[in-house]
């Protein structure tokens, strides 16, 4: 699906699996996208998070499912935790919904995957995939024709020239540049700040400027 099919299409409630910081980011763009958050879903949850509770997982998804709610977004800043509760939430039947904040920049050409989060002010330009639950976080910027891999998260303020890949479950920290052509394999976690020059392996922990692949990811 591209940003065209999914823009200006907002449909709820959802249901918000995590209940941390980026979950109050990612209920904050829902709502400026036009989506209703029926609840917060989270092991063991309770009380509430910008006006909506918080739900114990298990039993948030028995009452959610009673009311209707067919619809998720996973909200869980952990590339490996998103994945693996994306995968639970499709398997409770949950459609997952993708949210572009309406002050994020995205070319009507962009492939936007299933769960997706572009945050406030990011840019993401022409011939850009993002894959599967991908997190383009604030101010950051996909330049075109870049390839991000499902559960990729892309921190605040980080840039990415054009023709970057970046692999499945990669973190590039925030701040990072990446220079044209570069690719960044799955796995990999990219240190706040670092200007990448050079490719980089995946499951490596690369920081610094330029950045150097300093230890194995943990
Ligand atoms: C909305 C949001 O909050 S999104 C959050 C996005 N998350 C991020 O941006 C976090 C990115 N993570 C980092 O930058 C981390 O510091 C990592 C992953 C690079 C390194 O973490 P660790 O493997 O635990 O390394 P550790 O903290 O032990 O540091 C090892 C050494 O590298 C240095 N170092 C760590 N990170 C960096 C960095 N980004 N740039 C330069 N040097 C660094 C440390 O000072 C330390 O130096 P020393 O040995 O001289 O004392």
């Amino acid at each position: 699906m591209t940003r065209g099919d999914t823009a200006d299409r907002p449909v709820g409630p959802v249901a918000v699996f995590g209940a941390g910081g980026h979950a109050s980011v990612a209920m904050d763009v829902l709502t400026a996208a036009g989506y209703t958050v029926a609840a917060c879903l989270t092991p063991g949850g309770s009380g509430e998070k910008r006006g909506v509770p918080i739900l114990d997982e298990v039993e948030g998804i028995r009452i959610l499912r009673a009311q209707g709610v067919r619809r998720a977004h996973v909200a869980l800043g952990d590339n490996v935790l998103r994945e693996r509760v994306t995968a639970m939430v499709q398997g409770e039947g949950f459609d997952l919904v993708s949210a572009i904040s309406p002050t994020a920049s995205v070319a009507d050409d962009v492939e936007v995957g299933a769960g997706t989060l572009v945050v406030h002010g990011a840019v993401v330009n022409v011939g850009t995939r993002l894959g599967a639950g991908v997190i383009v976080n604030t101010l950051a910027s996909v330049d075109h024709d870049g390839d991000i891999g499902d559960f990729a998260h892309i921190a605040p303020g980080t840039h990415l020239a054009g023709n970057v890949t970046v692999g499945a479950r990669s973190l590039l920290g925030v701040g990072t540049s990446v220079i044209p052509e570069t690719t960044i394999g799955h796995d990999v976690v990219v240190g706040a700040g670092s200007v990448v020059v050079t490719h980089l392996d995946s499951t490596v922990r690369a920081w610094g400027n330029p950045a150097r692949t300093r230890k194995a990811a943990s």
